[in-house]
């Protein structure tokens, strides 16, 4: 296991999540917030990018978190472009989309890519959750937590921990710590 992880990101409730579920397995989270330029395309070449640009522009070892939210009735969008969907649209909106479509069935999915540095090739570790797109209940800190529901609450009615246990970052989270625990074998 590494000491520590530099994690790319400009907002600070995925630092908040990353840390309380790294820091519990003995990992720190250190954090710089650079802005960097996301590209289109599928949800792997997005992370992927984002992590060689955030690698470049630390000089060094990185984490990068790039976040989607997949409607199943549209085929996966918005996908990797929610950031500009909920900004433009909002929790309203976003429902809207679907009101043509009896599904409203969803998968959050979080992709982490960790790069040892520049021109080293990101490793991605992906983690989904399932769940349906309703109509906004609870707080309204972070993102579109209050329209994805999970098992009868929404991400933004559980308790933090609550939402740390099944969320798709903890379950990413969870591939990256088997991974540098192997990496650890290796190396002894
Ligand atoms: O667990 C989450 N629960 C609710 N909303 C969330 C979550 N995780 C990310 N989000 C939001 C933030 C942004 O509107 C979009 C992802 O975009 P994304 O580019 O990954 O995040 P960002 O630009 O805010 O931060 P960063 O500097 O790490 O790229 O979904
Ligand atoms: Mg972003």
């Amino acid at each position: 296991m590494p000491t520590h992880v530099n994690l790319i990101t400009g907002n600070p409730n995925k630092l908040r999540e990353v840390k309380t579920i790294l820091e519990a397995a003995g990992i720190e989270v250190r954090s710089q917030n650079i802005d960097l330029e996301e590209v289109q395309g599928s949800i792997e070449e997005v992370t992927e990018s984002k992590c060689r640009r955030a690698a470049e522009q630390a000089g060094g070892p990185v984490l990068v978190d790039d976040t989607s939210l997949c409607f199943k009735a549209l085929g996966g969008l918005p996908g990797p472009y929610i950031k500009w969907f909920l900004q433009t649209l909002g929790h309203e909106g976003l429902n809207n989309l679907l009101a043509a479509y009896p599904d409203k069935s969803a998968e959050a999915v979080a992709t982490f890519g960790y790069s040892a540095g520049p021109g080293h090739k990101p490793i991605l570790f992906q983690g989904r959750c399932p769940g349906k797109i309703v109509p906004a209940r609870g707080p309204t800190d972070f993102g579109w937590d209050p329209i994805f529901e999970y098992e009868g609450k929404t991400f933004a009615e559980m308790d933090k921990s609550e939402k740390n246990k099944i969320s798709h970052r903890s379950l990413a989270l969870q591939k990256l710590q088997d991974w540098f625990k192997e990496q650890n074998k290796g190396s002894e």
